[in-house]
């Protein structure tokens, strides 16, 4: 519960010090006067055209809320139950790959921000720490296991079974990277963080992967990567396999049909995550919060709908548990505070990210999560895209 009679969120950023970037826009624009083009453009780049990347944050544009007041906001509750815990915010850290690129503590201050913040941490498969090391560095974080399929089906389970021993709490597989989305960027930059080692944390720890090695060279461990992480023959009987395998709840992780949202309760999914990748993907497809409501009436509550692609402030977030969200996942906007400041960075973002959508809950006329469900969103099909 947040007493919004406490001081004035906004206020507490004009200060004396210098100010840290405020919004998505200037958060990029220092990040890319302070990074080099290769790992900058990796970050910021959606696939192809950047169509998607467009219609992430244009779906977000089209709605606009017809508030109520006189209503007593001096409290509002931002909580959110999933998956039996209780959490201040309805936020999420996306899984965000090979954070090493940007910080040389890499995941390990994110997680310590998560843990700080106890909003949940999700890892990625292709980190540049190991999920032990980062178990260890954020021991009482909620932490979920994000899971690459392998092309060697060993690997992926001997994943699994390292974070269910290592106290991660749940299984992301994402489902729609199954090969790189055609990302143009990189080309021009000619730079590829995979194959400059970044991804190393989770496959050099593995004992089934580096027993798959021919020797222990870079070169073999970057080729060994690629073989694997990229696996176009992932199907619904590896969903149902890897959970006949796993203790653990999974989410699968890039749903943007309804019909898939179905299937995904059918095989016993415990829960989903709307995304388009931030636009990194299949290039020309839906945004995500566009994707959203078909999938909520689908779902009908069965199971908890996060989502995430285009999240970039506190009125963002709004707008999705408005239209039926549970709760929304943050990518690019963390990897940009942990290039500016390491985990204080991190902390920053998403703290700036919850005060305004306590804000804007507040102003909107509602005191809680659920009380979103209840306000008047009108859709505009507007083609702004600022
Ligand atoms: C640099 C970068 C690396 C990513 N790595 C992964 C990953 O390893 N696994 C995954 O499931 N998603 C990955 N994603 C996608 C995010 O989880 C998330 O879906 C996306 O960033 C959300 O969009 P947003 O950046 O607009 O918030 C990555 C995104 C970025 C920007
Ligand atoms: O960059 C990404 O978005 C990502 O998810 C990924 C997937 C496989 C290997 C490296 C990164």
């Amino acid at each position: 519960m947040t007493n919004t009679t406490d001081g004035d969120l906004l206020l507490k950023n004009i200060t004396a010090q210098a100010p840290f970037p405020i919004c998505f826009a200037d958060l990029e624009k220092t990040v890319a006067e302070k990074i080099a083009a290769g790992p900058f453009g990796y970050i910021r780049s959606g696939a192809g055209g950047e169509q998607t990347l467009h219609n992430n944050r244009a779906a977000f544009k089209k709605y606009s809320i017809v508030p109520r007041f006189l209503n007593d906001v001096s409290n509002v509750d931002t909580s959110i139950h999933l998956f039996g815990k209780t959490y201040p915010t309805p936020l999420l850290f996306a899984p965000v790959g090979m954070n090493g690129m940007v910080h040389d503590e890499g995941e390990l201050a994110v997680v310590r921000a998560a843990q700080h913040l106890n909003i949940p941490y999700i890892q990625s498969t292709v980190s540049t720490y190991a999920l032990e090391e980062v178990a260890e560095a954020a021991p009482t974080a909620t932490k979920w296991f994000q899971l690459y399929w392998s092309t060697n089906e060993a690997i992926a389970y001997s994943m699994a079974a390292r974070a269910e021993a290592a106290g991660f709490e749940a299984i992301v597989l994402t489902i729609d990277t199954v090969m790189l989305g055609w990302r143009e960027e990189d080309v021009r930059n000619q730079f590829s963080p995979l194959k400059l080692g970044y991804a190393k944390g989770n496959y050099m720890n593995d004992p089934v992967f580096t027993a798959s090695l021919p020797d222990d060279s870079f070169e073999s461990y970057v080729q060994g990567v690629l073989q694997n992480v990229f696996h176009p023959t992932l199907n619904w009987e590896h969903v149902r396999e890897l959970k006949r395998r796993t203790n653990l709840p999974i989410l699968l992780k890039g749903i943007l049909h309804a019909e898939d949202a179905r299937l995904a309760i059918d095989n016993g999914i415990d829960g989903i995550i709307v995304s388009n990748h931030g636009g990194r993907q299949l290039d020309g497809v839906i945004g995500s919060l566009d994707a959203l409501p078909a999938i909520v009436e689908t779902v009908n509550g069965q199971i908890p709908i996060i989502l995430d692609s285009g999240v970039y402030r506190g009125m963002d977030a709004l707008k999705a548990l408005a239209l039926g969200a549970d709760a929304v996942a943050i990518g690019r906007p963390f990897v940009y505070g942990l290039a500016l400041n390491g985990q204080q960075g991190v902390e920053k973002v998403m703290t700036n990210l919850y005060d305004e959508l306590k804000v804007s809950i507040a102003l909107a006329g509602v005191t809680s999560v659920k009380g979103l469900r209840n306000i008047t969103l009108v859709k505009i099909d507007g083609t702004e895209d600022k």
